[in-house]
Formats: structure tokens, sequence, C-alpha cells
């Protein structure tokens, strides 16, 4: 076994051909073995076996930058840098983090989760790099799906301009989490599959190769005739306009190729991007033959490729995709937009139903924001279906197009909450934040599936400009769903327990976590009532204002920044209007960042439990001042 003695980088050294694809194999089997019990971004890590160890062959980490974009396809970068040993705890609590991570080591020198940041990254550092008059390498490696990132367009466009030498590594495998889309990708399919370009380059080579060397103007001339030619028949020739030799396509499987063109990047003087052709999933069948469902997989069987996964009600997102499709069958305007997650969304049943009326504009959450507000300016219902996260992208978007022109886009606010594996990057707890203060926007969240059929409802037949509706990333609660679709009355809270010694406002799946604090309470002699604040915005004044005319103690509870978040919301609705000293506390997530590992370790992590709830209420005191919690 080569991989048990390799503890760095520097252990590639003076490895031969053969070594090194005697490596890939074992470094593919570890994969497997390992993704089997841990789960992961297996299938993109699959298809960059050969190529990561061929830049960590080739190149000096880290001194050399490798620049990784999402960072989810870095495991074979760990594995070559001394974590083989972390990966029984990869995205575990306290464990080893899913993408690059700074303070994990020092050949992880950019982090990611988001899409598209690499190039703007790696110009950064070869920026700094020639202010400083270092003389490192910069290397990007970002995917055909990255690529259709807005950010990458920005950062090639001002490599083109800065001419600065850094390689790109274009890691072309067709896929992004689906099957990748636009006109980039079929630009980039002409290139892989253009026979006759390839056929061509390697006659044109051969013909050039046997112009003599000659000095002079000749030179000049053969230079001139082989650049017109070289135009002529180069369709990478989008890269090379934009200021970047563009090398390849090349087998992104061939160790051979690999070396070779890597050499040759190597040798270019400015920007160069090499355009490598994988295949996701490469080496284990299930994964080459689905990888989309191989992109992010749970727990599963080696053999048979059966995921073990842990039966329970629908997640939200699943009865989001049913309910969609429940109402569009009876509204054609009804459209659904996607920036490259079908399958996350659940949308994949609504485009099997709907062709055409599912649109994936590629992961490209600003265009998609502002397409949606032009189609609802055209007579259409967007529903804008998006992860939390990533909709931070989009905030002018929603602001400047949607909310100030007052259109009707429905907002479907996926993964909102925590996350669990995916961590930091990926969490959706700064919407309602980001959110509340827009104007013209209503925001709401249900307390379980049922009302999340509701709320879909209340937004199609909402027609007062943009709604928003967010769910969590968790199975719903099994509760039965209403035979009617029964829309819910706009800024309406509901009491779902009864109680008169104090009261918890929360949102989500908190109602569970108060029912929980409610419970530990009664044994003390106390009844706590809940409320369910299903609208975010507008607030319902009516129950607040009779909650504050009985001042009882209060806890706002929600899975969110406790920042700028519903509690926030509360406590200025009471100041604007001059009612003071409510004893209100907020339980949120503190301001900081909470990494990867379960939702469960997350919540407790914050004291988003019912003990603690409960222990704060137990601990209030009649007219206690308010203070931004989730320290405890
Ligand atoms: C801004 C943003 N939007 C969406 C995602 C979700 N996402 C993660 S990886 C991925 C596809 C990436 O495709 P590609 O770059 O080709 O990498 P591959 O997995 O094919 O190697 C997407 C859409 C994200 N991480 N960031
Ligand atoms: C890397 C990335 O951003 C996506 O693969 C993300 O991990 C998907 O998240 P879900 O697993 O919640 O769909
Ligand atoms: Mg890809």
């Amino acid at each position: 076994m080569l991989l048990e003695h390799i503890n760095g980088p520097q252990d590639l050294k003076g490895l031969s051909k053969k070594e090194l694809e005697q490596l890939a194999s074992e470094v593919r089997q570890f994969l497997i073995e390992k993704l089997s019990v841990t789960g992961g971004h297996l299938a993109s890590n699959l298809g960059v076996v050969e190529l990561t160890l061929v830049l960590h062959y080739l190149f000096d980490s880290p001194n050399d930058k490798f620049v990784f974009d999402v960072g989810h396809q870095s495991y074979v970068h760990k594995i070559l840098t001394g974590r083989m040993d972390r990966f029984d705890s990869l995205r575990q609590y306290k464990g080893m983090c899913g993408f690059v991570k700074r303070d994990e080591s020092v050949h992880d020198v950019w982090e990611a989760g988001h899409s598209s940041t690499s190039l703007s990254a790696a110009i950064g550092m070869a920026m700094a790099r020639d202010f400083k008059g270092e003389d490192n390498r910069v290397i990007a490696v970002i995917g055909d799906g990255a690529l259709t990132g807005g950010m990458a367009f920005e950062a090639l466009n001002h490599i083109g301009h800065e001419k600065k030498k850094m390689i790109v590594v274009l890691n072309d495998n067709e896929m992004s989490i689906a099957p990748n889309v636009g006109a980039m990708h079929q630009y980039l399919g002409k290139i892989r599959s253009d026979r006759h370009y390839q056929k061509a380059k390697e006659e044109l080579q051969h013909f050039l190769n046997k112009i003599p060397a000659v000095g002079g103007k000749l030179a000049k001339t053969a230079e001139k005739f082989k650049d017109s030619l070289k135009y002529l028949l180069v369709t990478g020739i989008l890269f090379e306009q934009f200021g970047l030799t563009y090398l390849g396509p090349v087998d992104g499987h061939d160790m051979e190729q690999l070396l070779d063109i890597f050499r040759q990047a190597d040798s270019v003087p400015g920007p160069v991007l090499v355009h490598v052709v994988t295949v996701k999933g490469k080496g284990y069948s299930p994964a080459e033959a689905d990888s989309h469902k191989w992109h992010g997989i749970s727990p599963y069987k080696i053999e048979s490729g059966q995921v073990v996964k842990a039966v329970g009600s629908p997640m939200y997102t699943q009865v989001f995709g049913d309910v969609l499709i429940e109402l569009a069958e009876k509204d054609e305007r009804i459209v659904a937009v996607t920036p490259a997650m079908p399958g996350g969304s659940g949308l994949m049943e609504f485009a099997a139903r709907f062709p055409g009326r599912m649109i994936d504009v590629g992961i490209a959450e600003q265009h998609a924001a502002t397409m949606s507000a032009a189609l609802a300016i055209e007579g259409m219902k967007p529903v804008f279906a998006v992860y939390s996260t990533f909709l931070q992208r989009a905030y002018d978007q929603v602001v400047h197009d949607i909310c100030r022109q007052n259109l009707n886009v429905i907002f479907a606010i996926d993964r909102a909450g925590f996350v669990g594996p995916d961590g930091e990057t990926h969490h959706g707890v700064y919407d309602i934040p980001f959110l509340r203060h827009v104007p013209n926007l209503v925001i709401m969240m249900p307390k379980d599936e049922n009302e999340l059929r509701r709320m879909m409802k209340t937004a199609v037949d909402y027609n007062d400009g943009p709604i928003a509706v967010r769910y969590p990333r968790i199975n719903g609660l099994g509760v039965p769903l209403d035979a009617e679709l029964l829309p819910l009355p706009i800024g309406s809270w509901e009491t779902v327990r009864e109680g008169d010694s104090a009261v918890i406002v929360a949102i989500g799946p908190m109602l569970q976590v108060a029912e929980d604090a409610a419970d530990l309470l009664k044994r003390d002699g106390m009844n706590v009532r809940i409320v369910n604040a299903r609208f975010i915005k507008p607030l319902d004044e009516q129950m607040l204002l009779s909650l504050a005319s009985e001042g009882k103690n209060m806890i706002v509870l929600e899975e969110g920044a406790a920042l700028g978040g519903l509690g926030s919301a509360i406590l200025e609705f009471y100041s604007l209007r001059g009612i003071y000293g409510l004893p209100i506390r907020i339980v949120g997530i503190p301001d900081q960042f909470i990494e990867h590992g379960s939702i469960k370790e997350q919540r407790a992590e914050v004291g988003l439990t019912g003990e603690r709830v409960a222990a704060e209420l137990k601990n209030m005191h009649p007219r206690s001042k308010m203070r931004v919690t989730g320290q405890h």
C-alpha cells in the first residue's frame, strides 16, 4: 500500500507514473470506504483523484496556493496533506470539515462552501504575490458548475486584464449537482466532443512542429501564421479572448496527459486555463451512473450502493415540491426558478410534470432573483426556490428589483435554520435579519408540514407583492394533511398551548423545543403559553398588544441569528409604540459561526433546547431587562 506512506505532498515527489496510478486507485478505494460510513460529497471527489495527485506531485503546496472552488471536492487534497486519519470524523461535530478549512491545515489557503469565489480569490493572491515580489504559483480549481456563477465571469474579466501568472484548472465533468445547464456548458461540450477540432488540432500541431526553427522576420511570420490558424481552430477561444492561454481539453484521469499539460501550463508566463475533462463519480459505478444522487450522499452499502437511511416523514422539501405541483395544476402562471438546485429544492417531479415551467439558471442566484421579478411583472407567478444561505448572494436583487417594485414573487426558502453537516457556510440563519427590514415583503414560517402547504396556498393567492416562506432541512412531524388547502390570514399568529404563567413565542421547529420547555415547567406548576409566530412579517400586532397588557415573562425562541431576528422585531415593535420595560428574553443563535455537526448538536451548542428555555423562564423575574442572548 503506497497510501499509508503518504503523510504530506513531499512524499509524492519522485514517485513514478505507475506508482501515481497505483496511488490513485488506493485513494479512490479509501474514499469509497470512508464515505460509506460518514456520507459526504463522494462523486465530486472521485472525479478529481488524478487531478489532485498531479497538482500536489508537480507543484509545491502550501508555498504554491491551491484554491478550490466550493471546496466540496477537497477530500483528496486533505488525504494528501496528512489528514487521512481524520476521515472517520468527516463533517461530524468537532470533526473534520467537509470543505477547505484554514485552521485545519497550512495547505488549506482559501475557504469556500459557496460557489464561484475561487477565481476572485486566486487573482487576489496572485496580485498580492506580485506586490510582495514573491514567486509562488496560484492554482484555482473550479468546476464547470461553479463556472456558471456570475462571480467567476467577473473574475475572468479581471484576470484577463491583469494578465498575472496563474493557473485556472477547469474541472469539467458536465455536471453541476444536477446536469449542468447554460451556454457555457454547451460551449464546453463543443470543445470536448468536437472531433474535427481534435483531429485538426493534432494535424496543425504536427504541421507546425515541422516548420524549421527560423530566426528574424520569418519567425515572426510563422508565429503570426500559427496564431491565426490557432484562432481559426482553437475553440477554447472564449478563454483566449478573455486573455487566458487555453490548454486542453485533456483526459482528467490520464496521469500522463495531466503531467504533460500542467508542465506546459507552468511554463506559460501569464494566466492559463487548463480544461480537464473528468467523470463525476469515477471508479464507483453507482456514483458514475447517477452522480446527481451521489453528489452529496448519506452512508451507504458499498456492494449495493444502497443508501442506509432512517425512514421518517417526508422532508419539508418534499412537501413543498408536492404542494407546488397541486397548485400549479390549477394555475398555469406558476413557474419554478432554481439556481442549480432542482433536486435539493424538491423540484424534480415538478419539472417532469410541467416541462418548461421549471427554470434552472445555473449557479446564478442574482440572475434568478431579477429574472423572477421580470416574470412577475409580466403576469407570471414565479416561485423562486432557493436555500436560505444561497439567497444571501441575491440580497440587492431582492431589495432593488423585487421588493422595491412590489412584485408578486414567491420565495420558497429552504434549509432555513441549522443544516447539520455542511456547517457554518450553509446554515440558513440570516435570512430573517436580512429580509425583515425590506419594505413590502411578507415572511412566513410553518410549524409543521400541513402549515407549509397552507402557506404555499397563501403565497399563490397573495397578489399584493413579494411573499416568502422559509422551512428547515428536517423531516416533517408526520401530522395529518388537511383535505382542503386553505390560505392563512396574513399576519395571524396562533396560540398552540394555553397558559398563564409565562409565554414562549416561537417559530418553526422551535415550537417543539417550546413544548419540551413547557412540559418541564409544568412539573414546577408553571403553565406556559406557546404562541406560533408564523408570520415574521407582518407581526400579529393585536396579539403583541394583548401580550403587553398581560406583562407576563416572555421568551422569543428562534433558530436564527438573535441579532436582528424575530425577537428584535418584537422589541422594536414595542419600542416604536412607546411600550417599555416588558420582561422579554430572546433565545436565538449568538453572534458567532456554528460549525458542522448534527442539527441536534448545533442546537445544543447554542442552547436551543427545552432544558435551557425552561431554566431561562424559571430564572426570569418580573420586569427583567431585555438582553440579547444565545450565550448561556
Ligand atoms: C452560491 C452557491 N449556490 C449553490 C451552491 C450549491 N452547490 C454546491 S456544489 C454545486 C455544483 C458545483 O458544480 P461543479 O462546480 O461543476 O463541481 P462538481 O461537483 O461537478 O465537481 C452547487 C450548485 C453553492 N455551493 N453555492
Ligand atoms: C456543496 C454544496 O453546497 C451542496 O452540495 C450542498 O451541500 C447541498 O446541501 P443539501 O445536502 O442540504 O442539499
Ligand atoms: Mg461539475
